[in-house]
């Protein structure tokens, strides 16, 4: 198959488009390393390529670029109705289509939600929102997620939503409906379906709300993030639910897992010190005192099991329905390899990634100019007490509750420490709010 992208133009197309994490670096070359040709009716065709991008610096990225040959230059081809259309019949049908070098193939999963009837012409829109990747909404019941940074081996989301749609009964995330893979030696997930929830916020705007209608939230928000906690338990029952699937199947927590855990913590407060420090100062003098905090963890009696967990769980991977919670995006920490998401943890690195979230919501308020209030300590605490409501005597939990502060307290400071490389890379104005969080943080006596 004949390339079909005219490749001297893809540098500048890339530095245009919001998906592309590389703008900051020199592109050294960019080259197609699989492409398939997908037929559309009435004679049309588009082309759905994978390109490397190689940088004067750096590991190469791999993107997916749907596109077709009209004019001059490189067209995205999901900016037509037709192309959506094309490519959602492709995993509905389950086909399968010869690619430069290997094949791409369709899925989609014979649950009962699988067998929903659609309208003829599908309704297509494509969602209106800031984002890495482009989602389409398929009759207001179907949204799928064309994924444009592409990762070599198994697609976490992927995985963990067929997972949870095929083998357990937990039913608070939209189900995974179905999935298109490229197989062969560019292999990767290039798309995922899910079920599309009308009418929704998402977590982090709703609770921004409530933190903003006065210095103390309702009971009634404080008996919703009871419900969330409580919705958290349930996913990792789920998940801990016994299972002959070995990339599920929960294992003992070590005493090796807890030195292992904070020796990463210590490794990575070395990284992100010494980038930090030159625009925060004061931070080193937190040094030592961070350092003892991440040490006290290797030093916990080991109790409960490692299991899959969200990996990246923040209020703005919830949504909120009428009188609900829905848990999504299973696709772990963007910064991090495949092989590191999908590896089995203490489910209370959720947890504490959450009780992040509410310190970010008091922080984003305070900015706005809202009084200081009583708001994330009850926060916490009523999320906590559904997380324990629904988890007592959970085989995967540490057995008494000094363990579970202890560990609780160190993935509380592994995730300040993630958010401070986040938003270094990505967001420079919100890195005080981590910064100011690792100033705060005392050692538990
Ligand atoms: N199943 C769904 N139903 C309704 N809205 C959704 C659904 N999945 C995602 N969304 C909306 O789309 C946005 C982007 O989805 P997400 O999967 O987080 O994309 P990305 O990985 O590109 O950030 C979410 O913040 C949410 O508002
Ligand atoms: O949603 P993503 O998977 O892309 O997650 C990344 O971006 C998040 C920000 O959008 C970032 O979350 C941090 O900011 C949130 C407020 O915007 C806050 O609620 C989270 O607690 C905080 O960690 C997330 O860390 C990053 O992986």
């Amino acid at each position: 198959m004949t390339t079909p992208i005219d490749l001297t133009k893809l540098p500048d197309y890339l530095r245009n488009q919001r998906w592309f994490a590389g703008k900051a670096w020199p592109i050294k070359a960019v080259s197609v390393v699989d492409h398939a040709r997908v037929e559309l009716p009435g004679g049309r065709d588009f082309t759905l390529a994978v390109v490397e991008v190689t940088y004067e610096l750096g590991h190469p990225d791999r993107y997916l670029l749907p596109v077709e040959s009209k004019g001059e230059g490189v067209q995205d081809a999901l900016d037509d109705v037709e192309v959506l259309r094309g490519l959602f019949s492709l995993i509905r049908e389950k086909r399968s289509l010869p690619s430069a070098s290997g094949s791409l193939q369709g899925e989609w999963l014979d649950t009962p939600e699988g067998l929903m009837a659609l309208p003829s012409p599908l309704p297509v829109r494509r969602l209106q929102v800031e984002q890495s990747n482009t989602s389409v909404v398929v009759a207001e019941k179907v949204i799928f997620k064309v994924i444009r940074k592409l990762e070599a081996g198994l697609n976490p989301e992927y995985e963990v939503g067929r997972f949870l749609a095929t083998k357990t009964s937990f039913r608070a995330t939209p189900t995974l409906l179905g999935a298109l893979q490229s197989e062969g030696p560019a292999g990767a997930t290039l798309a995922v379906v899910h079920r599309y929830i009308p009418n929704v916020t998402d977590g982090w705007r709703y609770t921004l709300d409530n933190f903003r209608r006065g210095p103390r939230l309702t009971d009634t928000f404080l008996g919703e993030l009871r419900g969330l906690g409580q919705r958290l338990g349930e996913l990792h029952h789920a998940f801990a639910s016994s299972t002959d699937d070995p990339a599920f199947s929960p294992e003992p927590i070590h005493a090796e897992d807890m030195q292992r855990w904070s020796a990463s913590i210590v490794g990575e407060m070395g990284v992100t010190l010494n980038e930090a420090s030159r625009q925060f100062p004061d931070l080193e003098g937190r040094r030592e005192s961070l350092i003892g905090h991440a040490t006290q963890l290797a030093h916990v009696p080991p109790s409960g099991q490692k299991i899959r967990i969200h990996g990246d769980l923040h209020l703005g991977q919830v949504l909120r329905t009428e009188g609900d919670w829905l848990l999504f995006d299973f696709e772990g920490e963007p910064g991090r390899s495949f092989a590191q998401r999908r590896e089995k943890y203490s489910a209370l690195r959720d947890v504490a990634g959450m009780l992040r979230s509410f310190d970010y919501a008091e922080a984003t308020v305070g900015l706005e100019g809202q009084a200081a209030g009583d708001r994330v300590g009850p926060a916490r605490k009523a999320f906590l007490e559904g997380y324990r409501a629904a988890t007592r005597g959970a085989a995967f939990l540490p057995k008494d509750d000094a363990s579970f502060n202890s560990m609780l307290d160190a993935f509380e400071l592994e995730k300040m420490l993630y958010e401070v490389r986040y938003e270094l890379q990505n967001r420079p104005d919100w890195v005080r709010i981590p910064v100011q969080a690792l100033m705060r943080m005392e050692v538990r006596k």
